[in-house]
């Protein structure tokens, strides 16, 4: 399965991995060989040319991770690409709804559409202890209902009674009677197929569908027929209104087209895939399963992730040493602010404090969300490489075109200024005096080790019960007035007893530049 794919994408990318640099042109000669092996396989090209030009953007402004080669940094936007094309998540069929449960399967025929029933018949009981009931809908093929009574006996699943003559509507309806009647968790319905689709093929399912309201409409697809299958599901979802794919013969399909298209075209999750004709060859379809089958190269996958989970590690220690050395300028602002939104913004920092978790509705409402690190982020990017460096040069005309060119207004960044200044100030100060990275510098590790990454203190939050209480009222002093951030001193009134303060917070201080950090305990009792 996906063997002829695998060998095709394993031997550009191995082109790749070894290599200590990689321009442009050959992530682009490697994306042009990615994209021939993906048509190749079979890959709907309006699929290919999505996946190819993200993994392009992506590759191209790809932050290097030390310890890592470019061509790895590829392998895995590549592989994360496969897997946001398959789907992302594993969904599994949903019997979220009053019992029975209807499951309808479609399809045409030959597709393995009475096989697949039987197995996933098969599956619900022995896995989820459910009741099950089939039927087939087949009056067409003389021995369709035939086949379906000898699987049911063959996996120990009811079968519901054949009545010679009866239409596959009134079919539905006695199944889904005897389901209820029975006591059933799941009826599953295998409707007939045709050689291709057709109109009377068409209104059969629509009335079936009436008449049994099922909860599943699984399409059962033939994988080795590649863009035929994701089409009939286009046709199906436009007609019948489909709400998942059982893709079938996966074992013998080496090129995977469909499996890789269907998602993307269709935008209805494969839910299962057969891959045998044994009753129990039916496998939950899992993306990022598929997407290592696919590119065989898990190992190279896990490194890179690893080594990004490292890289914020490393970041927040050198900030601390920066800040350190006062060297802080519009770039390791930029940084910070990021920092806070990958914790979720300063509703998400704060909520890591116990007691102040209430308070994140009151900060969403004063604008002091992401919205305005958004804003102060846009600001920093309209600077050029010199004003970030050394923001005492901007001049009021240019602050003016940063304006416009951010969306903000010259007094937006007149108070961002004036916080870099007074971050930096703060920095500094609490560099030479300091011990062990300053208070800021502890911060940042301790927010690392809340992301999980080596390096925090305390479970990862800043231990402010061991800072030196002078440390703080420097650094609260300092950072009073100016800036857009949130003035926390206002909002430590707020605190519960044990972290001093009391009544609401008085939200938002607003002018303070940096948090202003006054009310934080001390020392604890
Ligand atoms: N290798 C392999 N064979 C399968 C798979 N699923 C079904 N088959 C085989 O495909 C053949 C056709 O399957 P059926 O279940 O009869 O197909 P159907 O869609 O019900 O066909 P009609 O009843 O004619 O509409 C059978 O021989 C199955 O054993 C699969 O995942 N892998």
């Amino acid at each position: 399965m996906f063997d002829s794919l695998q060998d095709r994408l394993g031997s550009i990318l191995n082109g790749l991995t070894g290599r200590g640099a990689l321009s442009e042109k050959d992530v682009n000669a490697a994306l042009r060989e990615v994209r021939r092996a993906l048509l190749e396989a079979d890959v709907a090209l309006e699929v290919v040319r999505g996946f190819t030009d993200r993994v392009r953007d992506k590759a191209v402004g790809a932050e290097l991770l030390k310890s890592i080669k470019p061509g790895q940094m590829v392998v895995k936007i590549v592989h994360d690409e496969l897997v946001a094309t398959l789907g992302e998540t594993q969904e599994p069929i949903d019997l979220n709804a009053p019992a029975p449960v209807v499951l309808m399967m479609v399809g045409l025929q030959g597709s393995g559409k009475t096989t697949t029933s039987a197995k996933i018949a098969k599956r619900l009981t022995d896995r989820q202890r459910k009741k099950v009931l089939m039927a087939s809908l087949d009056t067409r093929r003389p021995a369709a209902q035939e086949q379906l009574k000898v699987l049911g006996e063959q996996t120990g699943v009811t079968t519901l009674p054949i009545i010679a003559g009866q239409d596959p509507v009134a079919i539905a309806s006695r199944a889904k009677e005897a389901g209820k009647l029975g006591g059933y968790d799941v009826v599953i319905l295998d409707t007939a197929g045709r050689t291709h689709i057709d109109e009377p093929l068409m209104v059969e399912m629509a009335e079936i569908k009436a008449r049994a309201a099922p909860h599943e409409i699984l399409l059962v697809a033939d994988s080795l027929t590649g863009q035929d299958a994701v089409n009939l599901a286009r046709s199906f979802d436009e007609r019948v209104g489909i709400t998942g794919i059982v893709l079938t013969r996966v074992d013998g399909d080496g090129r995977g087209g469909a499996a890789l298209s269907m998602r993307a075209v269709t935008g209805k999750p494969i839910k299962l895939i057969g891959t045998g004709e044994k009753m129990d060859a039916l496998e939950d379809f899992h993306p990022a399963r598929i997407a290592d089958r696919i590119l065989g190269m898990g190992d190279i996958v896990s490194l890179v992730e690893r080594a990004a989970e490292n890289i914020d590690a490393e970041k927040a220690a050198a900030m601390a040493k920066k800040m350190q050395s006062g060297k802080f300028d519009m770039n390791d602002l930029a940084d910070q602010i990021r920092q806070m939104q990958k914790m979720g913004g300063m509703g998400g920092m704060l909520g890591m404090l116990p007691g102040i978790g209430k308070m994140k509705d009151q900060i969403a409402a004063a604008g002091l969300d992401d919205k305005l690190f958004k804003r102060q982020l846009a600001i920093i990017s309209s600077m050029t490489a010199a004003e970030r460096k050394n923001p005492g040069i901007l001049k009021n005309s240019r602050k003016k075109r940063i304006a416009s060119g951010s969306g903000t207004s010259a007094a937006d960044i007149n108070k961002l200024l004036k916080m870099h200044r007074q971050m930096a100030d703060v920095m500094k100060a609490m560099g030479k005096g300091g011990k062990g990275g300053g208070m800021m510098g502890r911060m940042v590790s301790g927010l690392a080790g809340k992301m999980g990454l080596p390096g925090g203190g305390m479970g990862g939050m800043p231990d402010l019960s061991k800072m030196d209480p002078k440390e703080i009222e420097a650094l609260a002093k300092a950072a009073q007035g100016g800036g857009g951030m949130p003035d926390l001193s206002a909002l430590s009134k707020g605190l519960p007893s044990g972290l001093g303060g009391s009544g609401l917070p008085g939200l938002p201080g607003g002018r303070g530049g940096l948090p202003g950090l006054s009310g934080f305990p001390g020392k604890k009792k």
